[in-house]
């Protein structure tokens, strides 16, 4: 049977809920031949993505027309309400008819008893009637809902993220965060300026992709690309010429003053967007030793330098805890650190539902280990930048102000302001966090420290 945007979809999120595929990695693979036409494949993607991001919404408007539990629904069933929910509750342009009929279709094919289900509980969902916002609403009232379980329920977030995010920034600023982590995130690269300028390479993605390509706002070497584009086929990818990077972490590698000749370690580097921006602010001369568990990610590493033509990274495999008790030798040292990811779920919106409070514990503890090593790898005098793509102060400023106390050596946190964007100098308090709602940018912190 031919593929629809709706089949491709089912299967996507078949991936994620079945699989654990990562949303954006298992689009990615289904979209990757040229089965649909370029109309069906952004429906698609909407379809996947807007499903992953209110899921939460979703399954609490559904489990109103439905007697069991949802955890008692078979997964692809639910995989099928779920996409359909959305569509008929999140894409007004969308006919009904044609949703309900392809749900039924889908389910004929993939589920065939519960075709009927499927059917009688998507048109008592339609019977009902009123938006979503005012479906939401009135289970809210119903619910005597609280704060916490309102900006849940609205914009999609598990309850204890919420209540993180809100004790964290307040409630205005967490529920505009929450927003603009459900928005879609614009296509940005970074210019390679051993290769080629940012006003060179402006043009050639212009006029190879038919569509305005704009300068970043934040990072001098940022080019914003709209709408869904692959720019991965194009020539200036493959010859080196650009980097796709989000913008706030194109600001990252910039606050270890590289200089040629110096020597770097990057702990945990892969897939290799920070070092490559390092070894490029190098001129390429110098060391760059990255560093990271996996080997998988290892070859990233050496794929991404190979292709930008950088030959002064030295990927290895290695857990930057070893560096704890290895002489102190680097001129700077990156600690890009793992962690929660909740900086980063416009692009990958299943991080909210697989992350759990307890991982951020585990988080801390090996931020914390990691940190440490990177100081002691550090020669006296040199810098130490940590980062994370998380919200979480728990991951971020406390994990330095923890390491200024426990580290062993003295180590002073700079105030970064005059090495940041002016425009960001409000939002460097010890480090600098970036949120999403701000600057249309993904959630990242930076911090530096010097080690005396
Ligand atoms: C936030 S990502 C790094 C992103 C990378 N710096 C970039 O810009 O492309 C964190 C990386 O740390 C790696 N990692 C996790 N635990 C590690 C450890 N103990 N030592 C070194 N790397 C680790 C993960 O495999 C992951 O690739």
């Amino acid at each position: 049977m031919k593929d629809t945007a709706r089949s491709v979809a089912f299967r996507t999120l078949s991936r994620v809920y079945e699989d654990e595929a990562f949303t954006n990695v298992a689009l990615l693979h289904a979209l990757s031949d040229d089965t649909l036409s370029p109309r069906d494949k952004a429906l698609c993607t909407e379809i996947v993505y807007g499903t992953v991001r209110h899921q939460i919404t979703i399954d609490a408007l559904l489990q109103l027309y439905i007697k069991r539990k949802l955890r008692d629904v078979e997964q692809k069933v639910l995989t099928i309400l779920r996409m359909s929910v959305y569509q008929l509750a999140y894409l007004a342009r969308v006919p009904a008819y044609a949703v309900i009929d392809e749900a039924v279709n889908l389910a004929k094919r993939h589920a065939r008893p519960a075709s009927g289900f499927v059917n009688g509980v998507l048109r008592s969902y339609l019977r009902a009637g009123g938006t979503v916002e005012e479906r939401m609403e009135d289970l809210l009232r119903k619910r005597r809902a609280n704060d916490v379980s309102a900006l849940s329920l609205r914009h999609g977030f598990p309850e204890w993220m919420v209540r993180a995010l809100m004790d964290a920034y307040g409630c205005p600023r967490a529920e505009a965060m929450l927003a603009a982590c459900n928005d879609a995130a614009p296509l940005t690269v970074r210019v390679n300026p051993l290769k080629t300028t940012r006003h060179e390479l402006k043009e050639t993605l212009a006029e190879a992709l038919h569509t305005d390509v704009r300068d970043g706002g934040l990072s001098p070497q940022a080019l914003v690309v709209p709408g869904a584009v692959n720019v991965e086929n194009l020539p200036a990818y493959q010859t080196g010429q650009c980097t796709i990077q989000d913008e706030a972490a194109m600001l990252i590698a910039p606050l270890l003053g590289p200089e040629p000749g110096m020597h770097v370690l990057d702990m945990c580097a892969a897939p290799g967007g920070k070092t490559t921006h390092i070894a490029e602010l190098m001129r390429d001369e110098g060391t760059i030793d990255a560093y990271d568990v996996y080997l998988q990610k290892v070859r990233m590493i050496k794929a991404q330098a190979e292709r930008l033509g950088l030959r002064s990274i030295v990927a290895s495999l290695g857990d930057g805890r070893q560096f704890a008790d290895k002489q102190a030798k680097y001129d700077a040292v990156l600690v890009d650190a793992p962690c929660s990811g909740l900086g980063v779920m416009r692009r990958r919106p299943d991080i909210r539902h697989r992350r759990k409070p307890s991982d951020i514990l585990q988080l801390v503890t090996l931020q914390r280990e990691l940190l440490g090593a990177a100081i002691q790898a550090t020669r006296p005098g040199g810098v130490i930048v940590y980062a994370t793509c998380t919200l979480l102060p728990e991951e971020n400023q406390q994990v330095v102000d923890w390491i200024q106390q426990h580290a062993g050596v003295s180590v002073v946190v700079e105030d970064i302001r005059e090495s940041v964007p002016a425009m960001l100098a409000d939002d460097v308090s010890g480090g600098l966090t970036i949120t999403p709602e701000r600057y249309g940018t993904d959630g990242f912190f930076m911090a530096r420290l010097r080690k005396q």
